[in-house]
């Protein structure tokens, strides 16, 4: 569709695109990224035509751009650039109206019923109709942005080229024109060229991506190029890691700040304060701890500061529990969008709660155990409705610093403990009369202050791994007989 070939160019001095190459395909995306100054507006230039070529050449589909008549390209290209020169007294259907010039035809150039047509349509799905009567210097800079956008798609163009297009912009109109490009994309087969700064909007929206530095491109690739942190931080000069977006596949970048989040070290051993009732046990740090958990609430990989065990009844059954586990928060002051939460219908007196230092590395676990739902995981396929609580619910904290893998790693060292712990105390699956790996509906949470040496493996083969394993055994065998007591 384009293709840009040994293209140099600039303004007086050196050149400021140098000797650049690229091909974009008809109907892609393309994202061109890179900091303040590395050439991109002069780039975008050199394609519009606002620049003169230097040496090599930009074609569209296979003719050279220079070639093109000023009507012959507006046929084929629309532009949506920074600088916007607009007679302030057009009003907003006026200027969309000139969007349709390159398709008039006849000496008159009027506007024809499709013109019409395609001018209401594009009004609409930019969602400014109703300003067609308003004049554009009346408008704010986001409804300017989407007038613009508006002419731009009214050409009906087979490229787009697009400098910044979501700069004025909330979230709202950014996601609404950046969905809206998208459809025009999938739909029509609209080649799309754009200059965005947001490296995560580029992730999301665009096929693939090039990252400029200093007028030569370093990387040239699919969104996930954006995976390669060095590279980011090298451009860039911010701390960045890759993510992956939770429901969309593709990689989200989060920058970190130089400032420091917690100037003080957090002494664990009172760093904390633990209360509870007949209805919850509450466990609040002084600062947010790294969380990985199954809770009902504050689940996955998280910093959170409240952790709640919540009493419910045996035969609790609740459609929504997340929701009812946020109403129990609220009544015991727990701010839910800070906490883990979870469920027991084991009275919560029989909690245990083991203390320990092993080999300088501070614990505290909170378990509270029932076996009445005893599962063997691997016996049969007889599944039990997993609302009924009888369960068994591990709180780890550890004054320690993990990466995400150490924490995977953690959860599988507290799983295993917890297995163990069942396997020597003999607790049965009733269904299948083998030795039970767990309840039905287990809850475990893993809490890390995130102190001292980062440490990448928590497992059995670490002496981190295996303080969790003994701390939990310990915890969960003591749980399981005060449990055993009470039953009997
Ligand atoms: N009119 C000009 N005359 C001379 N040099 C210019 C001119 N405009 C830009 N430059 C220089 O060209 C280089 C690239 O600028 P350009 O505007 O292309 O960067 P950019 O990547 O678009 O930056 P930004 O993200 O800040 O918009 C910069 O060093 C800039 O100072």
């Amino acid at each position: 569709m384009m293709k840009v070939e040994n293209l140099v160019g600039g303004y007086t001095n050196a050149p400021i695109i140098k000797d650049l190459n690229l091909e974009i395909k008809r109907g892609e995306f393309f994202a061109l990224l890179g900091p303040n100054g590395s050439g991109k507006t002069t780039l975008f230039k050199l394609i519009t035509g606002q620049l003169p070529i230097q040496k090599g050449d930009i074609l569209l589909s296979g003719k050279a751009i220079k070639s093109l008549s000023k009507l012959e390209k507006a046929k084929k290209v629309a532009v949506l650039s920074q600088e916007v020169q607009i007679s302030f007294d057009y009003t907003v259907e006026e200027i969309i109206s000139l969007g349709r010039y390159p398709h008039q035809k006849g000496i008159l150039k009027q506007l024809s019923k499709l013109d019409w047509k395609v001018i209401e349509e594009v009004m609409e799905l930019t969602k400014i109709s109703q300003f067609r009567k308003t004049q554009f210097r009346m408008l704010s800079g986001g409804e300017k942005q989407r007038v613009l956008l508006a002419k731009a798609l009214a050409q009906e163009p087979e490229i787009l080229l697009l400098d910044e297009p979501t700069n004025h912009l909330d979230i709202k109109h950014t996601f609404q024109l950046l969905d809206l490009l998208k459809e025009r994309q999938q739909t029509m087969d609209l080649t799309i060229f754009s200059i965005l700064h947001d490296l995560n909007v580029a992730s999301l929206y665009a096929d693939r991506i090039a990252l400029l530095h200093n007028g030569a491109f370093l990387e040239v690739g699919d969104v996930d190029t954006l995976r390669k942190e060095d590279q980011l931080k090298k451009v860039y000069e911010v701390q960045v890691k890759a993510q992956s977006h939770p429901t969309v596949p593709k990689p989200q970048l989060l920058m970190t700040p130089k400032y420091s989040t917690s100037s003080n070290l957090l002494n664990f051993s009172n760093a904390y304060k633990i209360e509870q009732n007949d209805e919850c046990i509450h466990v609040e740090f002084d600062r947010p701890l790294r969380t990985l958990s199954n809770g009902v609430i504050g689940d996955g990989i998280q910093w959170l500061k409240h952790f709640g065990n919540f009493h419910v009844d045996k035969n609790y059954d609740c459609t929504d529990p997340k929701k009812d586990l946020q109403m129990r928060m609220k009544k015991h002051r727990i701010p839910h969008e800070k906490a883990v939460g979870m469920m027991t219908a084991v009275k919560l007196e029989d909690k245990v709660i083991v203390k320990k230092e092993i080999e300088g590395i501070k614990f505290m676990v909170i378990v509270t155990a029932g076996v009445g739902n005893a599962v063997d995981i691997s016996a049969g396929s007889i599944v039990r409705a997993t609302s009924q609580i009888g369960t068994i619910n591990t709180m780890v904290f550890i004054d320690a610093h993990f990466t995400d893998g150490a924490l995977v790693n953690g959860y599988m060292s507290a799983t295993e403990a917890k297995v163990k712990a069942l396997q020597d105390l003999n607790i049965k699956d009733p269904a299948s009369n083998t030795i039970a790996t767990g309840t039905s509906t287990d809850s475990l949470l893993l809490a890390l202050t995130q102190q001292g040496k980062k440490t990448p493996y928590a497992g059995s083969g670490t002496v981190v791994g295996k303080g969790i394993g003994q701390i939990v055994y310990q915890a969960t065998q003591e749980a399981i007989k005060k449990y055993l007591k009470r039953v009997k």
